[in-house]
């Protein structure tokens, strides 16, 4: 990668170890497909955005802000900002829905920080979430008393909630069945609108629904 970016996302990861290598920009809201055969990669390269793995060799800046600068493996990276002070949110394709909370307070808990401060606003906020997911009126709902999909779209709300710089999606319509798939992929449409992204993908349908650019990893063997 020749040049960084003042907005958006710029990405230059090896991990040794692992083979991965990658290299690639996000324009500011814009989507990208992550795609790769398995082992490439994909996974790997969420994580060490996301601030749970450090990658050997690497840099990553997102709106000018250096997530990480990892020069030389044998040293001490020159900044590795923790995955709480990156704005970056994850959803997997399990939902990982506190099990013991409403949808409503799960939906709260990603707001806990982002910059809405009073206790009444938030959930104001998060009864808005729940009424843009198609679900107003299941706020008391625990988990377990929702369908796969209506989880997911709470999971959804929960990372946006929170308002993050960057989303970062590993296969979230993967758990699904395919009835509930596409009308959640229609609610991604909607909500990740102006939003940075990065989606972990094998479904072309989702690519085609969500993505603005491709970069396919190369398995490095
Ligand atoms: N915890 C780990 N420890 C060591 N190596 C790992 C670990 N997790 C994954 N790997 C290896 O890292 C490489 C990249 O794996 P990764 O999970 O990032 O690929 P992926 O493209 O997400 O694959 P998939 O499509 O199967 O999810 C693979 O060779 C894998 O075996």
């Amino acid at each position: 990668m020749t040049s960084m970016q003042h907005s958006g996302l710029t990405v230059d990861i090896t991990v040794a170890q692992r083979k991965v290598n990658v290299a690639f920009s996000v324009p500011h809201g814009e989507v990208l497909a992550l795609v790769g055969p398995n082992g490439s990669g994909k996974t790997t390269t969420l994580m060490a955005l996301a601030g749970w793995l450090m990658p050997d060799v690497g840099k990553a800046k997102l709106d000018g802000t250096v997530l990480f600068d990892c020069p030389d493996p044998t040293r001490k990276p020159h900044k590795w900002l923790p995955a709480h002070q990156r704005g970056i949110g994850y959803l997997s394709q399990d939902h990982h829905l506190f099990p013991h909370l409403s949808a409503v307070d799960n939906i709260m808990y990603g707001m806990d920080r982002a910059d809405i401060t009073g206790r009444r606003a938030r959930r104001a906020k998060a009864e808005e979430w729940l009424d843009r997911i198609g679900l107003a009126g299941y706020g008391k709902r625990k988990p377990h008393q929702l369908s796969g999909g209506q989880a997911q779209r709470v999971a959804i709300a929960r990372v946006l909630a929170s308002g993050p710089r960057l989303v970062l999606l590993d296969e979230p319509l993967a758990a699904l069945d395919v009835k509930a798939a596409p009308a959640i992929r229609n609610l991604l449409t909607e909500v990740l609108r102006d939003l940075t992204v990065i989606l972990v993908t094998h479904h072309q349908d989702d690519i085609v629904a969500l993505a603005d650019e491709v970069y396919h990893i190369i398995p490095q063997r």
